[in-house]
């Protein structure tokens, strides 16, 4: 068992951080060639030809105090689909992506998990994450017929070898339990015991040598909306604290999709689904008012519309075509709803 100690983002120690990154190297060198993928492989991709487009539905637009957008400067230009995280068919990143787990239940659908999981190149449980991810082996090596299985014994009863076990657990360590230390007793364990920020982020600052390493720009966070508030806030705030250009982090929970919208133009493709069912989704300016925000493809859309709390925040939207598209001058929080739908789906009537 390899254990490495981390002064979290203040990372004061030298010797420590050079320690982690030869774990981390020696990691992903005994994964091998096991962990490229190939190109077409990609979670953002160009939007291309739809047929079969849904019939629009209603619009309604909220006008803005200001009407003028800045035209000297052409905006960024973000084409996603989410599609990429929801269907069987999903692809990833062209040199992979990376797989985190946090300590919430593992609410998304199984077998969407297990394929994020099987083509990740990096995986990663954060503390309490740990316990949950042992559970979800449990789980899925209990429900799986014995001839699918590997022959292994062990004292859960059956084969724990189908899910593989994360390929680092990092956190300070106060909620992972001994049985599950010692389940995942040969995966390197990264001590990040810094207090003045979440375990979530401290794992990005173990990750990041090795996702600009490998080229790996996009990270799948299993998380869940249950549990505490301050966490979930804490994680909205994790992904605006890793929003550089060459990194994207989608929050899966059990019905929604997270991802934060950067300033820019963004393309959402909306699974077809989605659309006609009209499902949820929202725009939420988390942390700072966007003042100049402009969308199409929804059922309420902005024009040049300023977005804050306290004044408008576009939660219960949900679409008119297929693809979405914000035009904004400042960070928002996209979150849509999907995979199991609790929710009751909106009624088409305008
Ligand atoms: C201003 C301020 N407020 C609160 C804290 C406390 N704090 C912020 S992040 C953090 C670590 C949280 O660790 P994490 O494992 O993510 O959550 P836990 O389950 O331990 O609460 C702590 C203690 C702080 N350091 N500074
Ligand atoms: O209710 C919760 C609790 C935790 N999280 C996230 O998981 C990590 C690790 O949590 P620990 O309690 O330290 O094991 C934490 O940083 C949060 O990002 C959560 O989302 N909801």
């Amino acid at each position: 068992m390899i254990f490495v100690r981390l002064n979290g983002t203040r990372c004061r120690n030298m010797a420590a951080t050079a320690a982690i990154k030869n774990a981390i190297f020696k990691l992903l060198r005994s994964a091998g060639a096991a962990l490229s993928l190939p190109d077409e492989w990609r979670i953002l991709k160009q939007s291309g030809n739809i047929s079969g487009h849904p019939r629009n539905f209603c619009t309604k637009t909220t006008i803005g105090f200001r009407q003028q957008m800045d035209h000297t400067v052409p905006p960024k230009e973000y084409k996603w689909v989410p599609n990429n995280l929801i269907s069987e068919n999903f692809t990833l990143g062209a040199n992979g992506h990376v797989c985190i787990v946090l300590n919430r239940q593992v609410q998304v659908p199984a077998h969407v998990v297990k394929r994020l999981w099987k083509n990740a190149t990096l995986r990663c449980a954060v503390d309490g994450g740990s316990n949950h991810w042992r559970d979800f082996v449990i789980a899925q090596a209990a429900s799986t017929e014995p001839k699918q299985t590997k022959s292994k014994n062990d004292n859960e009863g059956a084969s724990v070898e189908l899910v593989d076990p994360p390929d680092l657990i990092t956190g300070d360590f106060d909620s992972i339990t001994e049985e599950t230390v010692e389940f995942f007793k040969s995966t390197p364990k990264i001590n990040t015991p810094d207090q003045d920020a979440t375990d979530f982020t401290k794992a990005f600052t173990v990750l990041q040598p090795v996702m600009v390493q490998r080229k790996l720009h996009d990270v799948v966070v299993f998380h869940d909306c249950s549990g505490r508030l301050d966490q979930i806030m804490g994680n909205l705030n994790t992904l605006y604290k890793m929003q550089k250009e060459t990194c994207n982090v989608y929050l899966l929970s059990g019905n929604s999709i997270t991802w934060l919208l950067r300033p820019g133009k963004h393309t959402i493709q909306i699974p077809l689904d989605l659309v006609t069912n009209q499902r949820w989704c929202a725009l939420m300016p988390v942390g700072s008012t966007a003042h100049n925000v402009t969308t199409t493809g929804l059922k309420w859309n902005l024009y040049h519309a300023q977005l804050d709390f306290g004044g408008v925040v576009s939660t219960s939207n949900t679409y008119s075509t297929e693809f979405v598209q914000v035009q904004t001058d400042s960070n928002l929080i996209w979150s849509m709803g999907a995979y199991e739908f609790e929710d009751k789906p909106r009624s088409t009537h305008s």
